[in-house]
């Protein structure tokens, strides 16, 4: 789906209103432009908790997960992301890694992370949910919205319009 608004005209009318987060992430998902209210997660090379939220319904929103900048295992894979799309996630930003980036490419998803490790994560549950999070001098407070595009990553305490 593409979105007809750019991050950087929307901090150029909104300016005050809004985070830019200064972490570079890469983009792996088919959808280069996405926003949506947040959902957190923070969690450390687990991605139980991953994997059981983006197998909800998504409603538009954009998960957000803090994995402590890790890139020593993939927090989310092909099979996580499908069913994060197929459940009508807007996208999910990890600052951390994420694996098969290849077929994360076409799905319908946005996905931003770190970069990419084909090691997995485990899967003991540990971590929290929708605790405010913090990277890149923004902070991530669930159900505050996100805009991301090529450009970056901004977030508002209340939906703007693009
Ligand atoms: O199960 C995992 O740890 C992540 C993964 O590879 C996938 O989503 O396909």
């Amino acid at each position: 789906m593409t979105e007809a608004y750019a991050t950087a005209d929307l901090i150029d009318a909104h300016g005050d209103a809004l985070q830019s987060c200064e972490t570079q992430f890469q983009s792996y998902g088919g959808r280069a432009t996405f926003h949506g209210p947040i959902a957190t997660i923070k969690c450390h090379e687990d991605n139980a908790l991953v994997k059981e939220q983006l197998n909800q319904p998504g409603e538009g929103w954009v998960l957000v997960v803090d994995g402590g900048g890790s890139l020593r295992t993939a927090l989310m894979g092909d099979m996580i992301a499908r069913a994060a799309a197929e459940n009508g996630w807007a996208g999910v930003v990890v600052f951390g890694a994420v694996r098969d980036t290849a077929e994360l490419a076409l799905l319908d998803l946005g996905v931003k992370a770190l970069g990419s490790n084909p090691r997995k994560s485990s899967k003991t549950g540990a971590g929290r949910l929708d605790v405010p999070v913090a990277f890149g001098n923004t902070v991530f407070s669930p159900e505050a919205w996100l805009y991301s595009d090529q450009d970056g990553i901004l977030v508002a305490e209340e939906r703007v319009e693009p």
